[in-house]
Order: structure tokens, then sequence, then C-alpha cells
């Protein structure tokens, strides 16, 4: 189909929020102009990403022998599905999805899942049966299989997926099983506790017997987790445990371990490094980092386009590795951090496995929880789960509750309490404000009196040199940052009429006078990391208007803030408006929340989950009953072999 046609029928739906219901006629009004062209727009109505529904029609005219209409439906809906972070694809688990997927704009739709068998045969050239030599096929160079298809296991697998399950298990086997147990030695568990009670006295930093617990459990495995819902100190606890651990081996031992602290987003590395300040404070101890808290990316030394520096024949140094925000880790990057431990390396996952999963595949985390915290599993000693929630309470803390146990009456009466409601005087326990949606333009002048940065007072505008001179009007910067600290909205979706990214248009419109301008007082995010600069996908400043032009201002925790022109950062856009999961791992006073029609495939409880519990004084949730209870019926779930592997390990 013409390109622009279909940006143009994509960009449609968006606005109107319609792909997922899309009302009767609409296909048969989007006819097709030529001959070839009906499958690719009657799948834009199923949502599909452009580049799934190319990919489908060049698997088929590639590889595909026969049974080509029901071929392309079926490729579409699997690499829906993939890119949705599943691994495998079982048979079982799609009979009553596909229909329903598919039936919306193909009218033989309810056949596909019966004629699967009869469509995997006649096309061999595209699938193939693991099971009569799965290491042997797999290996041949140049072979047309980009699907597998297991029958002993009744699923379907991308071929690059399935290549890096396989390593995972192999090298989860070898850090999880007797190889990597460890045996602790009297003097280090003795130096724990001397530590601890010495800790304990200077009250030098939070600390708890859970810190205790967690130090002696890194020392005796090699892979351990630390997990908890949202606010309960999980990053918090690292610098105490890594107090105890440093201090006892310094006891115990010559040398110190080297530690190596990272997260799958810049931003999160950059919040470890927050969190240790005090541990870094201490010069000996200080020793043992060798490098800031970075991304996994960075520590593999991954590039673009090139292989990691590090991987099983050239290790990573560290005796320790830390994973914060461990949920988000996929499974390519957790293959590539496993492979590059020496083999004395410990690893620490630290993660909420009831938050999102990582955007790409897997959902590691959850899967390996799902066994380890088994009463009775071999490896329960090694995960220590944290509850006592620090963040917040009242109305949020119970409000997250109910949904993540996915009990959606009971949400919905909850929220009728709330419904319309005032903020509560008593703001310190938490409150929820709920209420239908409105229109865009009434809700655009709602959020955009949360955000009054014009009224704020700013003398900076007379400076020249704002790289030298902005010190002496900090106590004026200040407050822009707590007014972006104070308030942030939430969407599950960048795309739509309440996407993110027509919130901030609208919101620059209002706020700055200009939808794509640049102004005064402009939240701003970084959208790609920035090495030179040491500004990560996340981070968010303000832009404040000097004598010479725009310059964009980022906390620092040395300098206070640093600046640069804005001209000069390229990767960014306006931030009043974040991506549920571009907020995981951060905390707001006060959460403004939007579930619109039309998002149901991108919302599910762990979307709510991670959006309500980012705020620390308030909720406000604008949604549909429907879309609400539907928002709690749907769980992320990632289909992998991990599980299965576990169990019988
Ligand atoms: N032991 C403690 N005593 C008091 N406050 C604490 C304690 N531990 C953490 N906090 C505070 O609670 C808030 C959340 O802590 P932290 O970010 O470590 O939680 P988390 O479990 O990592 O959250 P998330 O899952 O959202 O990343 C922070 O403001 C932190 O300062």
């Amino acid at each position: 189909m013409n390109r622009s046609r279909s940006k143009a029928v994509q960009r449609f739906l968006e606005l109107k929020s319609i792909r997922e219901n899309p009302p009767s006629g609409l296909i048969r009004r989007l006819k097709p102009r030529k001959e070839g062209e009906r499958f690719p727009l009657a799948a834009i109505l199923t949502g599909s990403e452009p580049l799934w529904i190319q990919s489908a029609e060049h698997m088929v005219s590639r590889y595909a022998d026969s049974r080509k209409e029901e071929l392309r439906w079926l490729l579409l809906y699997f690499l829906e599905l993939s890119s949705q972070g599943h691994i495998l694809i079982s048979s079982e688990d799609i009979r009553d999805d596909l229909p329903l997927w598919a039936g919306k704009c193909y009218a033989r739709a309810d056949q596909l899942y019966d004629n699967l068998s009869l469509i995997v045969e006649e096309n061999p050239r595209l699938f193939s049966a693991l099971q009569e030599g799965e290491s042997r096929g797999m290996s041949e160079p140049g072979e047309r299989r980009p699907l597998l298809y297991a029958s002993d296991f009744s699923c379907f697998y991308l071929l690059k997926k399935r290549r890096f399950e396989q390593q995972f298990l192999e090298l989860l086997g070898n850090i999880s099983g007797e190889e990597g147990k460890i045996d602790v030695s009297p003097d280090l568990i003795s130096g724990l506790h001397r530590a601890y009670e010495s800790l304990c006295d200077s009250g030098d930093i939070p600390i708890s017997e859970d810190t205790l617990k967690a130090a002696l459990m890194v020392g005796g495995s090699r892979l351990s987790i630390i997990t908890g819902g949202p606010g309960t100190g999980k990053t918090t606890i690292l610098a105490g445990l890594l107090r105890l651990f440093l201090e006892a081996s310094q006891d115990s031992s010559s040398k110190l371990p080297e530690v190596r602290l990272c997260a799958p987003t810049g931003r999160a590395a950059k919040r470890m490094m927050e969190s240790m300040e005090n541990l870094l404070q201490n010069p000996v101890l200080q020793s043992a980092f060798s490098h800031p808290a970075e991304t996994i990316h960075k520590v593999l030394g991954l590039r673009p386009g090139s292989p990691a520096l590090y991987d099983e024949k050239r290790t990573l140094k560290a005796d320790l590795i830390i994973v914060d925000e461990a949920s988000m880790v996929d499974l390519n990057l957790m293959t590539g951090l496993f492979r590059a431990m020496k083999s004395s390396a410990r690893i620490v996952l630290v993660g909420d496995r009831d938050q999102l999963p990582s955007v790409e595949s897997g959902a590691l985390l959850s899967d390996l929880l799902f066994e380890m915290e088994k009463p009775n599993h071999r490896l329960s000693g090694r995960v220590l789960s944290l509850s006592k929630v620090h963040r917040n309470s009242g109305a949020i803390l119970e409000s997250s509750r109910l949904v993540i146990q996915g009990d959606g009456p009971e949400f919905l009466n909850f929220l009728k309490q709330h419904e319309g409601l005032p903020v509560s005087a008593s703001e310190n326990s938490g409150w929820l404000r709920y209420g239908d949606l409105p229109s865009f333009k009434d809700l655009l002048s709602e959020l955009a009196s949360e955000f009054k940065a014009s009224s704020l007072k700013f003398g900076g505008a007379g400076f020249r040199r704002p790289s030298r001179e902005w010190k002496g009007i900090i106590h004026e910067i200040d407050p822009y940052f707590k007014l972006y600290r104070d308030h942030i909205i939430l969407s599950p979706t960048r795309k739509g009429l309440f996407g993110t990214a027509s919130l901030n248009r609208g919101l620059n419109d209002v706020l700055g006078g200009n939808p794509d301008g640049d102004y005064h007082g402009q939240p701003v995010m970084v959208t790609r990391n920035d090495y030179e600069r040491s500004l990560f996908n996340g981070d968010r400043g303000v832009v404040l208007r000097f004598s010479d032009g725009l310059y964009a201002f980022f906390e620092d925790p040395e300098a206070g803030y640093r600046c640069f022109p804005l001209l000069l950062l390229e990767d960014r856009e306006t931030s009043y408006a974040l991506t549920i999961h571009k907020s995981q791992g951060s905390e707001y006073n006060k959460v403004h929340i939007l579930m619109p029609d039309g998002s149901e495939r991108l919302i599910s409880r762990e979307i709510l989950y991670t959006g309500i519990t980012r705020a620390r004084l308030g909720v406000t949730l604008y949604g549909s009953e429907e879309v609400l209870l539907l928002c709690l019926s749907r769980g992320v779930r990632r289909l992998s072999g991990i599980r299965t592997f576990m169990q019988s390990s």
C-alpha cells in the first residue's frame, strides 16, 4: 500500500482512538485501490504496526508454499505477540485470542485456529519441527525457517528468541545449580554481624534486620533476588547491604570485592548512585567501585551493530553485580550479562514482579520468582521479600492493592466512593480522586492549571553566560524542578488523542503558545542516552530563558544543576505527560493517570499499578468503568519456557 495513504489511515485511527473497536462499515469504506492492498488496509485496523504488516507480507512472499491469505493473518498475529514480549507462543493459549483478534478484520478468522495444523504442514519452509533434532536444525546456516514449531510443547517460537532462551537457561543452570553454591566462610558471617551491630549503633544510614538478611543471602549464593512492592525500599536497602558486605569482606580478606551497579535505564542507574551517596563518601569502601552505576548496555560495552565487548571469553572483572529495576531487563540483555560474569561472581537482581516487564522479550524476574518463592523450591532461600511500604499510604496504597489483586468490582466500588470528590484534607494520608475522562479541551485546561511555571519569578533573563551565572539564582531555579516533581501526567500510550504526544502538544499550545516551539519553563525529557553529556534516556529537565537564548537545566547531585544550550540537545521532547513505562522507578507527589478508550490492547493491571504507585500524596484517575474493568481483568503474561525449566531443574 502507498506509504502516505497507510500513514494517513493510521493517523486518523489514532486520533479517533478507534483502532481497537473499528465501527462496522469502516473497513468497507477504506476500499483498497488496487489488488493486494486489502490485507495491509484491514491489518491496520487490528492496531498492528506497519513494520509487522510488512514483515508478514515479506515472509509470505518469501517462504509461503500454500494457504497464503491464512498464513498472512497467522504470521501477523505471531509477530504481534512477539512484539508484545512473548518468547514462545503456545497453540493452547491462542485458541480463544486468535479468532477474537483477527475476527474484526478477516472474514474467515474463525477457521484460522481449526486450520492451524494444515497451515503448518503445508508450509514446511517456514515452520519445522524442533523435535527432529533441535540443536542440529537450529545451527544449520542459511536455513529458511524464521519460525519454529515445537510439537512436543505445542508451541511456536521465533528462531532468534528460541536461541536466546536456550542460552539463558543454560547459564541459569550454571549459576543457580550446585555449581552456583558458595560456601560462606565463618569469618564473613561473623564480619557481617559485627558490621551490622556497629552500623545500627552509628545510625548513619537506614538499616534494619532485612539489610542483614540481604547481606547474608548475597554472601551465600551466586544468584539472589531482592523483591517487594513499589516504595518498599528495594533501591534504598542496597547502600546498607553493600556497606555490610564490603566491611565484612574487608575484615576477612585483604582485597575488597569489586562491585558493579547497573540498571536497564540510565535514569534507574542514576537513582542507584543517588542512594549510594553516603556509602561513596567513605574513601576505603569507595575503592570497591571502579565504575559509577551504569546501564547494562554500557557495562557490557554494547554499541548498535557491534557485538558486546564482554562475554564468556572476555568476562567482567566484577565480583558482585547488582541490577536494579530487574523486572525491566529483557531476555537478550540478561543473557548477555550472565554470559559476561566470571565463574566466581555473584549477581543480585532487584525488582518488583508486579510492575511492568521489559518492553522487549520475556518477564524474567517474574518467571524466576514464580518458582523460587515456592516454599519447597531448592532456591527459595535466595529471595528476600520486602513488605513495608515507605512511599505512600491511605487510598493510594489501598487502591493499588485492589488493582494488582485484579478485583474489578471491588475496585470500582472503591472508586465510586471517591468519584468527583475534592482532594481530601488529610493530604498526608494519600488521596485518590476519580472521574470519567472529560473532553480533550476541558482536560487540557484542567491539567494546564496544575502547571503554572509562568507565574514563577525568574531573574536569569538578564544573564548572558548562564553556564557561570545561574548559581546566583539557584533559589529561583529550584521551584521549576519542584513543580515538575510535584505533578506528572501519565498515560499508557504515546498515541491517540489522550496519548502523551498529543497531550504534550496540547499543553505546549496552551502554556507555551505554540504546539511545536520551545519556551521558558517547558519541561523536557531526554529520549536517547548521551554519554558525552552524561544525560540518559528518561532524564527530565527544564528549559530556562537567558539573554542569549534557551538553556536546558538538569539536576546534578554534586553541582546542583548542569545546563546546556537547548539547540545542542537534539534527542528530547516536552514532558508534562509521560508514558507509564517511562515513569517506572520514579516518584512524584501528585499523579494524573489517563486510561483512554481505545487503549485496550495496551492496558493491564501492571500498567495501572505502576502508574498509581508512582504517587506519594495523591492520584487523579480518569477513565470509563469499562476500560478500568478490562484493565483489571488483564495481567501482562509473557509466555516462555523458563518456568517449565525451573520446575524440572
Ligand atoms: N527504611 C526506610 N525508612 C524510611 N524511608 C524509606 C526507607 N526505605 C525507603 N524509604 C523511602 O521510600 C521511598 C521509596 O524507596 P525506594 O525508591 O528505595 O523504593 P523501591 O522499592 O525501590 O521503589 P520502586 O519499586 O518504585 O522503584 C523513597 O522516598 C525512600 O527514601
